[in-house]
């Protein structure tokens, strides 16, 4: 037999059917919903009189629309927000699929509740009507966003049309520096290969820098594989993952569990195996950086500069300079004097319990800067109350941070957690784009560690200063 990718060996176990054209019929194994891709699939289902194939592979949370203070017990106000909310709790009832409501503690963010219950399993295809899927790769998992029309046809046939993308490895050799993290890898990844780079593949995270991260550095690798453009992000599993899945809810147990490893030790890719495409970073030459514009790909060290437009090439000359003009900046201006107003520590890349450790240990027995308006919004209800039971909380609110209830929040607006016009962000979100936390926004992403040092000295600011 040829050698074989592990995206291969996921994608092989996968295939239903594949027709004269290379389209095949790919069977998933969970099915993820949220609140805003999922109305229309369900009222498509309603209206043919279907049902959904696989209730039990079926898991939904409101996350994107969900206020974050405490009185979203009171219902939402805003009434499009409201409607779509108040159709996931209706969907989740009528057709029986799992479902953590915006009063349960395991509600959050999709793609930070799937893993932590153990509904996201080495080996398996995850799909999600959003763009961030690709979080779960990091089990091992073909995990990748479907649109509206797609979210229907899994939840009726449990199946997806699919052909599949090129191999890609992108390889982090040795060790990171100190104040250097998973976010910083994976933004550094994207300032190499540009938004487009991954366009067709599916990327697998190798090298002794990604098997070095925890679980939940690889997921926030892997989040963002997407803003690289490829279809999905992928690191074979090992006892890291094993031992991050064992004993979780939705995990197998006893024989199930066994039968599960014998399968999830054989995800690994082959020796000799072909990738279509290459890129490879010493871990060590890998800075705590920050994006300067409005796209994830322009990402710089935080001792660096914001660029001039004409050292680009071709048509990147006027998005650049568009990009500095929208965020307000000077070409040459150094990044570390970039003050800021907004600090958000939060989303599906940076909301996990060691995103919260990482900046609570940069926050300890500080205060943030006079004016700043700071907030931490825990990825799941779960993550919250583990924060405050190691006493994070605590740090965050005496250092004048708002603790705030699970949901997507200030990634992208479309709760009440919003940016002004003109107001400057440092986010520990994934997009930066023109107005994503709110229109006029600007925004700078940034690991959890400098989005604190950044609160505290009021500008973006190396972290390895304060360490
Ligand atoms: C709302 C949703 C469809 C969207 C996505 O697909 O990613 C959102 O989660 C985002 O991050 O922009
Ligand atoms: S946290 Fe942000 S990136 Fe993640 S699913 Fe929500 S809106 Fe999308």
């Amino acid at each position: 037999m040829s050698p074989k990718t592990l995206y291969d060996k996921i994608w092989d176990a996968h295939v239903a059917h594949e027709a004269d054209d290379g389209t095949c019929l790919l069977y998933i194994d969970r099915h993820l919903v949220h609140e805003v891709t999922s109305p229309q699939a369900f009222e498509g289902l309603r209206m043919a009189g279907r049902k959904v194939r696989a209730p039990e592979k079926t898991i939904a949370v409101p996350d994107h629309n969900v206020p974050t203070t405490p009185d979203r017990v009171n219902g939402i106000e805003n009434p499009e927000s409201r409607i779509q909310v108040e159709a996931l709790d209706k969907n989740a009832k009528d057709f029986g699929i799992h479902y953590y409501p915006v009063h349960d503690v395991r509600q959050g963010i999709v793609h930070i509740v799937g893993p932590e219950q153990g509904w996201t399993l080495p080996g398996m295809t995850v799909v999600c009507g959003d763009s961030h899927t690709a979080t779960h790769g990091a089990f091992g998992a073909l995990a990748h966003g479907i649109g509206t029309s797609e979210v229907e046809h899994v939840l009726a046939t449990q199946t997806l049309i699919q052909k599949k993308s090129k191999n890609m490895k992108v390889e982090i050799t040795g060790k990171l520096q100190p104040g250097v993290t998973a976010k910083d890898i994976t933004l550094a990844v994207i300032g190499e290969t540009g938004t487009a780079g991954g366009t067709g593949y599916v990327i697998e995270y190798c090298g002794e820098a990604i098997r070095d991260l925890s679980m939940e550095g690889r997921m926030t690798v892997c989040n963002m594989a997407i803003e690289g453009g490829a279809r999905a992000g992928l690191i074979a599993p090992d006892e890291t993952t094993f031992e991050y899945v064992k004993g979780r809810p939705h995990a197998p147990k006893g024989a199930q569990w066994e039968a599960a490893m014998d399968w999830w030790k054989t995800l690994y890719t082959d020796e000799g195996a072909r990738f279509d495409k290459v890129i490879t970073l010493r871990g060590e030459d890998i800075a705590p950086v920050v994006t300067w514009g409005t796209s994830p790909e322009d990402v710089l060290p935080i001792t660096a500069s914001v660029p001039h437009p004409e050292d680009f090439e071709g048509g990147k000359v006027d998005a650049a300079r568009r990009s500095i003009e929208y965020m307000g900046l000077e070409a040459g201006q150094k990044l570390s004097d970039v003050e800021i107003d907004t600090v958000f520590i939060g989303s599906c890349t940076n909301g996990r319990i060691e995103d919260l450790r990482a900046a609570a240990e940069i926050l300890k027995g500080k205060k943030i800067k006079d004016g700043m308006r700071a907030m931490v919004v825990p990825g799941s209800g779960l993550v919250r109350a583990q924060a405050e039971e190691e006493g994070l909380a605590e740090i965050f609110k005496d250092a004048g941070f708002e603790w705030r209830l699970a949901g997507c929040s200030m990634c992208l607006a479309m709760n009440p957690d919003q940016l002004q016009p003109g107001e400057r962000c440092a986010a520990t979100s994934n997009r930066n784009f023109e107005g994503r936390q709110g229109r006029g926004g600007r925004t700078h992403l940034l690991s959890p560690a400098m989005a604190a040092a950044a609160a505290i000295t009021g500008r973006l600011t190396d972290v390895r200063e304060m360490m």
